[in-house]
């Protein structure tokens, strides 16, 4: 098969689809493997190391997509890259569909076979594709939400870990899944007050076996839920509902009551955020202030520590680019309901139900779609 790697164009996103170590195994494997002038030099490699391990340079994002079989990718196709996608290519990577109409149009009108890293499943229950981004998102986000907390960015002028004989702010932790539990390490880890909520019983128990009562994990009801981010200095959003837009747990009336100069980090803005006030901003303008409190909306925040996070994405992403270029997308994703999992969008159809339900489009499933 013919892989094709362009550089990624979101605001400040230096990650890329494929690392040159990547590129060697596919190549290995028989397949050819065509890469944009400089799509890694955001992480330091250059063409000369992609050519090294049998990748062709191409120059322009044009002519990788006019001649892939299939694109691999990080964040979701803008508006013109989804105007080069063709009929029957391969698209894998981001997408997070569920919040972009404009997107799924544009997806469905191409007739490609759009594949999410986001909603691929894996035996346990997890998001083997999206995991390691959350697991960077969820310790960026108390990075993210102490800078927020200073005075020069309309803080409370607050130190998460306080010092000795001052408190420490008290971050609540919205979710307690992959963002969650990490965001929670980095917090108990500063010296945090730390609460986390969430509605299924079985990640608190997993939470309270991990953290002990260095944090606590709490059921969420609204009551719940309001009590904890009103007395918060610091709240992280972090709950999902795979593939289907967030709920907004946290409403414009809290924002409202909440201490002045405390912070949101709203980490699900990518499925449209679960704080009613959140708006997607990028690395270039991260915050704005809604009723004195500072949000931080960035919705690829892995995109800030590229190299950690392009290695902890090809490390998960690589078996499955391997499985779709040996087998055929076909064969692959009849072969694995998790992998399958994965197709949103199928030569005209949505194929994912929360993606058709959300925007009262007609529904396909995979199966049905793949079989047809
Ligand atoms: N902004 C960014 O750059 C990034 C954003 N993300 C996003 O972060 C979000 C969270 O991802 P993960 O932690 O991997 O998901 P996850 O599935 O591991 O965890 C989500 C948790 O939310 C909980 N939950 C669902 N509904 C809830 C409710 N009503 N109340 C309380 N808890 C609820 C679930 O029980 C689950 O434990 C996703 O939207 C993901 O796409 C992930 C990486 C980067
Ligand atoms: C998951 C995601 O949105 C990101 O890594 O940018
Ligand atoms: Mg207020």
């Amino acid at each position: 098969m013919i892989i094709g790697v362009p550089k990624e164009i979101k605001n400040h996103e230096y990650r890329v689809g494929m690392v040159p170590g990547s590129v060697r195994e596919l190549i290995n494997h028989g397949h050819k493997v065509f890469v944009e002038h400089n799509a890694g030099i955001g992480i330091g490699f250059t063409d000369d190391d992609y050519q090294a391990v049998g990748a062709e340079i191409l120059a322009t994002a044009a002519e990788v997509f006019a001649s892939a079989e299939m694109i691999v990718k990080v964040k979701e196709p803008q508006a013109v890259e989804r105007a080069m996608l063709r009929e029957d290519q391969i698209l894998f990577t981001y997408l997070h569909l569920a919040p972009d109409l404009p997107q799924t149009e544009d997806l469905v009108k191409s007739k490609a076979i759009c594949i999410a890293y986001e909603t691929v499943t894996d035996a346990r229950g997890g998001l083997p594709l999206l995991a390691p981004m959350s697991e960077v998102a969820g310790r960026m986000a108390i990075q993210a939400g102490a800078q927020a907390l200073e005075k020069s960015n309309n803080g409370r002028g607050m130190l998460l870990g306080g010092v000795p004989g001052v408190e420490p702010a008290k971050v609540v932790v919205i979710g307690g899944g992959m963002v969650g539990a990490n965001a929670a390490q980095i917090a108990v880890g500063m010296g945090a007050d730390v609460v986390i909520l969430d509605r299924n019983v079985d990640v608190l128990r997993r939470l309270d076996a991990q953290f002990g009562n260095k944090i606590k994990a709490v059921y969420s009801t609204a009551d719940a839920l309001e009590k904890h981010v009103l007395e918060a200095d610091l709240v992280i959003g972090g709950v999902l509902i795979p593939g289907a837009a967030a709920p907004k747990l946290v409403t414009a009336d809290h924002i409202k009551r909440m201490k002045p100069g405390s912070a949101i980090v709203d980490v699900a803005i990518d499925q449209g955020g679960c704080i009613a006030t959140s708006k997607a901003t990028t690395h270039a303008e991260p915050t704005f202030i809604v009723d004195d409190v500072v949000h931080y909306c960035v919705a690829n925040m892995p995109g800030a520590v590229p190299l950690t996070s392009t290695f902890a994405l090809n490390n998960a992403t690589l078996p499955f680019i391997i499985n779709l270029a040996n087998k055929g997308y076909k064969k692959a994703l009849l072969d694995d309901v998790h992998f399958r999992n994965g197709l949103n969008v199928y030569k005209g159809h949505v194929t994912f139900k929360e993606v058709a339900e959300g925007f009262n489009m007609p529904y396909v499933t995979a199966l049905d779609a793949l079989n047809a």
